[in-house]
């Protein structure tokens, strides 16, 4: 089994995830979580905070000389801008003669529509957004990312391999059917300012973020996650919270801000005949099964059925937008612009690399609880028995 918990504010000391479950001997180092990290704070449209955080990483348990070793993995990133809000973010009393005038401590009470402010206020009991915003704002996916890399490292044990992109960032989208970006373009991607595998396109969304940004609006978009060489048969059919689809879908919709799931072509399929929908079984040269196609996305009957699984997440704009909102101050009980401080305007290529994070952390709970193993080697052997036993006329190839 394979757990995770993720603890901390946006602008408290650190933010804290543990991973629990992870077998023994996956390679993993500081260096490794501290480059997922600068990924996620990559893309054109982020805000001024992207630019001077350092995600400062540190494991507390579970790694030992660069690999696991068995027990909960902990990993701390500490926020950088800590000292500027010591006081205000503080886990014990502070005297209230100290926060007076604070600019910082100031109560937050004209709620963002399309953030957590309004109802987080009204189900906590807060007078103040700050305590809600501090937990619900996206800060926290860092820690999703750092254990997400741990996760991507016992896949990448397994040969299977992953790589997000962005498809669409407000109105301009990739061409359905352009051609998938493999593992090895992901350097080319980061270097990308949208994490976009059209260049021509990532152009265009360069100019829709500058747009943006003039007219004081912000932007969604898509993102896609594709995994290669899985096997088949991670998920089941049996039960719905097995099936391998929903696990993902709902770690996709725990993401800050994403408001829509596909798996494969989702939605585009749904207005297909059948006869064009699925993905029809052949025989290769080698005589094994492949799909002429990859429209289901790599999953039927909530099960991987062993070509490149394939999932998207569609993101809505930033809550926080400049020319700001109509909302109430809860202080004065006034109609009143919504507040607003530094934020992003698209967030959609972070938000790739967080979606990643996700599905290797779903992928690798789907391949425990198949394979099982209390070390990477233990998990090799059962995945490599488990494929030796499939019978010839069933193989699969790729
Ligand atoms: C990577 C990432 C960065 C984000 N940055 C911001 C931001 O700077 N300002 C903002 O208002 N919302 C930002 N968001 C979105 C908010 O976190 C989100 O709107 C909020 O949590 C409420 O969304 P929900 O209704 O889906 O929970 C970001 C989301 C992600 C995934
Ligand atoms: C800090 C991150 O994203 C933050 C997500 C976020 C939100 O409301 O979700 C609001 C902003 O926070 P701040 O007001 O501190 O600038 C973003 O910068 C991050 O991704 O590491």
């Amino acid at each position: 089994m394979l757990r995770w918990l993720t603890a901390g504010e946006s602008h408290g000391p650190s933010l804290v995830g543990i991973l629990e479950g992870l077998p023994a001997g996956v390679p993993l180092t500081t260096e490794d979580v501290r480059s997922a990290l600068a990924r996620r704070r990559l893309g054109y449209g982020r805000g001024a905070r992207m630019k001077f955080e350092q995600d400062e990483v540190t494991f507390v348990g579970g790694v030992r000389h660069g690999s696991t070793q068995g027990g909960p993995v902990a990993i701390e990133i500490g926020n950088t801008e800590w000292p500027k809000w010591e006081k205000v973010m503080n886990a014990d009393p502070i005297p209230a003669e100290e926060l007076d005038g604070l600019a910082r401590n100031a109560p937050l009470t004209r709620p963002r529509p399309g953030h957590a402010d309004f109802t987080g206020m009204q189900k906590y009991g807060f007078d103040d957004a700050r305590p809600v915003l501090e937990r619900a704002s996206a800060r926290e996916t860092a820690a999703r990312v750092a254990l997400g890399t741990a996760a991507s490292q016992f896949l990448k044990e397994l040969g299977v391999g992953l790589v997000s992109h962005t498809t669409a960032v407000g109105t301009v989208s990739v061409a359905e059917g352009s051609a998938l970006p493999v593992p090895s373009d992901v350097v080319a991607l980061d270097n990308d300012p949208l994490r976009c595998h059209d260049r021509e396109t990532s152009d265009a969304m360069v100019a829709e973020v500058d747009a943006a940004h003039k007219e004081g609006e912000t932007l969604g978009g898509v993102v896609e996650v594709i995994a290669y060489n899985l096997p088949p048969g991670l998920g089941s059919y049996v039960h719905w919270d097995r099936r391998l689809d929903s696990r993902l879908a709902a770690a996709l919709m725990g993401i800050q801000a994403i408001k829509g799931v596909e798996v494969g072509d989702g939605f585009l399929t749904a207005a297909r005949r059948g006869s064009a929908a699925h993905d029809e079984i052949v025989r290769n040269e080698a005589g094994e099964a492949v799909r002429r196609t990859n429209r289901a996305g790599g999953i039927e009957g909530g099960m991987s059925i062993g070509g490149p699984l394939r999932v998207r997440a569609a993101m809505k704009p930033i809550a926080t937008v400049p020319r700001a909102l109509q909302t109430i101050d809860i202080a004065s009980g006034e109609e009143a612009k919504a507040h607003h401080q530094r934020s992003d305007v698209c967030a959609v290529p972070a938000a790739g690399v967080v979606a990643e994070a996700m599905v290797a952390l779903v992928l690798a709970e789907a391949v425990l609880e198949k394979f099982g193993g209390d070390s990477v080697a233990e998990t090799q052997r059962n995945l490599e028995q488990y494929l030796a036993a499939i019978p010839e006329s069933l193989a699969s190839g790729s």
